[in-house]
């Protein structure tokens, strides 16, 4: 495993005009700012502008009671928004905040167009299909995030991420280690944006479908629920770490439909033999998480949709943090998905408000 390091470039990426992995400094220096959006006291600060993006979309689909509901689209939109907030280090604010939304909902309805068609990247489907025209969007809806975190920061004694990252860019030059180019800081936040929405999207949209295909468990995901949380309640994130079953589910659904099947691409910085295959030097690898996920000598009826396979388990196996090379939904090793802890808290509390407060049924 030690001699695969991630490919310098992405394919589809290289018309896109802020740098996306372009320098082999870059590549790592992104993987710790993007960890540092993520700490722990960051996502617990910024729980309340998650909860305001949900509790909006529960509104929107009770507005909405008996009509078809498109969950990629409202998953997407919490997603994207919760994300932006965070990155921004509060809520859209004022008029310029108005219309930066606006501009954000034309841009990702377009990109759910792209998500939706045939996955042919073996990257992030959304990073390699955008066109021109979306990409000449996003860099003017980066440059609009950009502005208003220029200004906020004069009035804010808290910095958010973003305002973070404009620190560095000030700083820029070649002795600096910390420093970043704009092109660098828009690159960061489209990964982070995108990366991020499009796979928490996916994993919404399979965990629902899921349920809705095998009625006795989504039965017994709201009765966790309805225990944990209580009828007349709403969910909170204090009671998403007690919710076993939808974990047990969400693990399920992961295993048999991974948001990345490929993972990210790696390529051999030696030749090595690997298993009995020669692998030289500067292949590209890839690491079929897909077919592991479904492998019969690692699964019992693999096949089978069971996320009691989840709840029997011993404390520590079967995680999905990359120390079992069995199950990977986020990956492993240096390059394993720096958005994690956002992801498993989007993903839960959108999947986990959504079961407990409406039955869903197929139109
Ligand atoms: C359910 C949601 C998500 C899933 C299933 C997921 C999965 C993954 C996977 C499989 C990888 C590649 C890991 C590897 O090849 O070893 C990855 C990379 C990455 N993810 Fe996620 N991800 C999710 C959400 C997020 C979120 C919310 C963010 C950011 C806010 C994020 C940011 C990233 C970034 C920046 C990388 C590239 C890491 C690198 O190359 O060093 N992801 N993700």
């Amino acid at each position: 495993m030690n001699t695969l390091r991630t490919h310098t470039s992405r394919q589809g990426c290289n018309d896109i005009a802020f740098d996306s992995y372009s320098s082999p400094n870059w590549k790592n220096k992104h993987k710790v700012l993007a960890s540092e959006l993520l700490t722990t006291a960051r996502l617990n600060a910024y729980y309340g502008l998650r909860r305001e993006q949900v509790m909006k979309a529960i509104s929107g689909v009770f507005k909405n009671i008996g009509k078809p509901i498109d969950i990629g689209k409202l998953a997407f939109l919490v997603a994207t928004n919760a994300t932006i907030s965070i990155i921004l280090g509060g809520k859209f604010r004022g008029e310029k905040g108005d219309t930066m939304k606006d501009h954000f909902k034309d841009i990702s309805s377009e990109l759910m167009e792209l998500i939706g068609k045939p996955n042919v990247s073996d990257i992030f489907p959304a990073v390699a299909r955008l066109s021109k025209e979306i990409n000449q969007s996003l860099n003017e809806l980066l440059e609009s995030v950009i502005q208003v975190a220029t200004e906020e920061e004069k009035n804010e004694e808290k910095l958010g991420f973003l305002q973070l990252l404009l620190h560095l860019e000030g700083k820029n030059n070649e002795d600096n280690a910390s420093s970043l180019t704009m092109n660098q800081v828009k690159g960061l936040l489209a990964e982070i944006v995108i990366g991020g929405t499009d796979t928490t999207t996916t994993m919404v949209e399979w965990t629902m479908a899921k349920l809705i295909q095998h009625l006795k468990i989504l039965e017994k995901t709201k009765n966790d629920l309805t225990n944990v949380v209580g009828l007349n309640n709403v969910v909170e994130e204090s009671h998403l770490p007690n919710l076993r079953y939808l974990n047990a589910v969400t693990k399920e659904t992961f295993r048999l439909h991974p948001a990345l099947p490929l993972l990210v691409p790696r390529y051999s910085a030696e030749s090595r033999n690997l298993g009995g295959y020669n692998i030289p030097k500067g292949s590209k690898v890839f690491l079929n998480m897909w077919s592991i996920h479904r492998d019969s000598h690692v699964w019992d009826n693999p096949l089978e949709f069971k996320p009691e396979r989840f709840l029997n388990d011993v404390p520590g196996k079967f995680d999905y943090f990359g120390n079992d090379f069995r199950f990977m939904p986020f990956g492993s090793g240096r390059r394993k998905c720096s958005g994690l802890p956002l992801a498993e808290k989007m993903l839960y509390l959108i999947l986990a408000s959504m079961l407990h407060s409406f039955e869903w049924k197929l139109p």
